[in-house]
Formats: structure tokens, C-alpha cells, sequence
């Protein structure tokens, strides 16, 4: 049977835009992917120049050359949400753009994958989740991690027992870019910056693929953990590092710890980013957080044997799980594009593996962390005005 292709438009031509296209432009076979496929219709910037050179360079990049001619490069985003041929608009733009680049897009009538993180607040995500579904269109913020293999994994492990049963979940992801320039995205207030939205996402992923229920698309909203938080914020008002305790609700009732950190002004360490305590091991899972190359198990038969220390040293099972990152090249964003084929083929609005409940209780624990630490964009970035309104 012929894969069922996606045909998509890329709104923004900056960092992440060429990465993603990259991974588009793999043929899926190279990650034993056969049923989905995809083509890029469009690319569309503030600026037709920008689009044109994008279609170049990154077709360069990638070493292809058919079907470069056929992609539309358009100079405004308008022209991209009026193209008739396409099937999904992939958002790119700075966190403080996604809000109303979405509601433009949805408003339009095109299905949506926008990146990380989804918006500024619980308040514009709740917003962008009522017009999707009012207006019956797929809708998704893209968490490329989810879709790895290595997530599948971890959550597979777990679930087996073989650490015992659940106790806490340490997950973080710091990267030193005080060099940056105060206009840079990650540091400016104006574009959202901050370590919260731009690398929180990847802590609060780990933990969410281990203390929420089972990922579903349902409209039903999911607890929200309770959070004590500390924020230390740069000079310029952004969030510099972010501590947060967060507990959640168990099936049975009880509670479970995670912690996120985040931070601009440090690396997280390479061996151990995540952290997993059970009640017979523990597993550590090897950095970058938001790609995981490797995790490994330390495993005894029982409780009392993991907590004696003589017993330090020999772990009934010690076992390390590896994990090809870039299958024929990619850089690990295809599995997520792969996602929203297979949703859209099959008619979905949302993806049960990155629901969007599960988008909009990140959004409301990460409210909650920056009301705990004063820390408030700019009004025009918190609104839910719109620019066409
Ligand atoms: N999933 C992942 O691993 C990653 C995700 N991201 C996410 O992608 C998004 C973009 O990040 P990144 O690609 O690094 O950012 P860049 O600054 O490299 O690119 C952002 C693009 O957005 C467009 N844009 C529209 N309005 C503005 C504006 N006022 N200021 C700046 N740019 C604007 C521009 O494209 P144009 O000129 O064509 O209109 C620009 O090139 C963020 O949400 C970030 O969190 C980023 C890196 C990795
Ligand atoms: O999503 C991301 O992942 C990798 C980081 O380096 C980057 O800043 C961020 O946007």
C-alpha cells in the first residue's frame, strides 16, 4: 500500500525550521517507517528573500533535489494559511509569536504542530485548544522526545517493575548560554525567553512520561501536581534557573515526587540528566534530555537488598539500553512528523501520545512556578488579545 503523505507548510525560517525540514526531507525508510510520508508544499517568512534562501540552503544541506522547485516560498505568513495545498502548518516562530501564529493558522482552517513551548500561558493554551476543537482541526505541540524510541523504552522498563514500585523522578536540563546577547530569543523578554519555556519543557517531559496516567487524547483535565518552585531571573527579567518540587497524584491516591530544573547558566550533567528512584533501583538516563542517548538500570531483588550497603556494588541486574538517535540522518524530529500523518490520515484531532490535556497542565505547572518566583512577561506576550482582533 502507498504510505499516506503529509504535505506541509513551514511557517519561520530560523534555527528549528531548518532542522525539521532536514528530517523531512530523510526518506522514512531509513527509520523503518513505510505506511506515513511527507513532502514540504511551502515555506513561508516575513520576508520572500528569507523563504527563498531557506528552500536553498536547506535542500543543499540535505543533498536533494527533487521536488525543490515545486515548493511555494511565500512572504508573508497570510500566504501560507490561504495555501489550498496544505495539509499541516508546522509553527517555528519565537514562543511569543506561537500564540498568534496558531490562532491565525487554526482560524484558517489548517491543522497545526507548533513547537515548544506551546505558548506563554495555561490561559492562550486553553484558548488555542477551544478554537481547534470548535473548529474540528488536528492540533499539537511538537515534544519531538515523545516520539523517540528511548521514551517508549524508559516508560516500558518502569512499567515492568523491575526498579519495584515508583518513588521519584529527578529530571533536568541546563545549558550555559549567558554568552548570548541580551536580543537573543532565549534571553529577551520580548520573545519569551527565559530557561522555563525554551528547556522546561524537556524536565517536565520525563516526568510526565512517568507520573501522569498513560497519555490519552481526552478532554477530561488531569490533575495538577502541586508545586513549590524558586526562580532566580537575569538581568534582564528572564528566568536564569528554575527549581521546582512538584507532586503527583497517583492512580491509588498517594503521592509521587518529581523535580524539574532548569537553567540558562549551567550544563546538566552528561552522565545522569533524569534520575529514576524505585523502591528495589534506580535508573539514570544519560544526557541531552531532550534526546536521550542511553539509560541504564541498576536493579537488586529486593528493597532490603538495594538499601544494604554491602550490596552497593551488585545489582541483581545492571543493564544499559542504547539508542540510535539519528537514523539516517535525522536529527530526531521526524518521529513526531511521522505522528501527525498517521493522525491525520486516520482523521484524528489530537495525538494520544502528546495529548493536548497533558499540553495545557504543563502550561498551568509552569504558570504556577513563575507566580511562585514573580516572574510575568511583558503584558502584550500574557494577553489573549490578537493582533488581527
Ligand atoms: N524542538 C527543539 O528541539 C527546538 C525547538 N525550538 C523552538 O522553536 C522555536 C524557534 O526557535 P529557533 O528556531 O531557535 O529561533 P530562531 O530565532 O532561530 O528562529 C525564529 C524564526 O521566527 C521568525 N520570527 C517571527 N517573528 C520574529 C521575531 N519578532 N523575532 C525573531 N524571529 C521571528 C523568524 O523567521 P522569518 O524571518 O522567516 O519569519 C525567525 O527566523 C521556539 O519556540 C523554540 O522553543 C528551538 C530549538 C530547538
Ligand atoms: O528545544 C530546544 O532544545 C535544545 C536547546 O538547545 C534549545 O535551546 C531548545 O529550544
Amino acid at each position: 500500500m502507498s504510505p499516506s503523505t503529509c504535505r506541509w507548510g513551514i511557517l519561520a525560517t530560523g534555527w528549528i525550521s531548518n532542522k525539521f525540514v532536514l528530517d523531512l526531507l530523510v526518506h522514512p525508510s531509513t527509520r523503518d517507517v513505510s505506511d506515513v510520508a511527507h513532502v514540504v508544499g511551502a515555506v513561508a517568512s516575513r520576508s520572500e528573500e528569507s523563504a527563498a534562501s531557506f528552500i536553498e540552503r536547506t535542500w543543499k544541506e540535505a543533498g536533494v533535489t527533487e521536488g525543490k522547485d515545486a515548493v511555494k516560498r511565500y512572504g508573508s505568513y497570510q500566504q501560507l494559511y490561504d495555501d489550498p495545498n496544505i495539509d499541516c502548518i508546522y509553527v517555528g516562530t519565537p514562543h511569543s509569536h506561537h500564540y498568534q501564529n496558531v490562532h491565525d493558522a487554526l482560524s484558517a482552517g489548517k491543522n497545526v504542530l507548533c513547537e515548544k513551548s506551546l505558548v506563554v500561558n495555561a490561559a492562550q493554551a486553553q484558548a488555542l485548544i477551544d478554537l481547534a476543537r470548535e473548529k474540528n482541526l488536528f492540533f499539537m505541540e511538537a515534544v519531538w522526545t515523545r516520539f523517540q524510541p528511548y521514551a517508549y523504552k524508559l516508560q516500558e522498563i518502569v512499567r515492568s517493575g523491575v526498579i519495584g514500585e515508583l518513588r521519584g523522578v529527578q529530571a533536568g536540563l541546563c545549558a550555559d548560554f549567558s554568552s548570548r546577547s541580551e536580543e537573543h530569543r532565549l534571553l529577551n523578554p520580548y520573545l519569551a525567553g527565559g530557561a522555563l519555556l525554551d528547556l522546561g519543557p524537556y524536565p517536565w517531559t520525563q516526568l510526565a512520561l512517568l507520573l501522569l496516567p498513560p497519555s490519552e487524547a481526552s478532554k477530561t483535565p488531569l490533575p495538577v501536581p502541586k508545586v513549590s518552585a524558586s526562580v532566580i531571573k537575569t538581568t534582564q527579567g528572564v528566568d536564569k534557573s528554575v527549581v521546582a518540587g512538584l507532586a503527583f497524584t497517583q492512580p491509588d491516591g498517594g503521592l509521587v515526587h518529581g523535580t524539574l530544573t532548569t537553567a540558562l547558566d549551567r550544563q546538566t550533567s552528561h552522565n545522569r540528566c533524569v534520575y529514576i528512584q524505585g523502591t528495589k533501583g534506580y535508573i539514570e538516563v544519560a544526557f541531552p534530555t531532550y534526546r536521550p542517548r542511553a539509560f541504564t538500570v541498576h536493579a537488586w531483588d529486593s528493597s532490603e537488598a538495594y538499601a544494604d550497603p554491602d550490596q552497593f556494588d551488585q545489582p541483581t541486574k545492571q543493564e544499559t539500553f542504547t539508542f540510535e538517535p539519528r537514523p539516517g540522518g535525522i536529527w530526531g524530529f521526524a518521529w513526531e512528523a511521522d505522528e501527525v500523518a498517521r493522525c491525520l490520515r486516520d482523521g484524528k484531532k489530537e495525538s494520544d501520545r502528546m495529548p493536548l490535556r497533558e499540553t495545557l497542565l504543563m502550561m498551568q505547572v509552569f504558570d504556577e512556578i513563575r507566580r511562585q518566583g514573580e516572574f510575568v512577561y511583558p503584558e502584550e506576550l500574557e494577553t489573549l488579545e490578537l493582533a488581527s482582533a
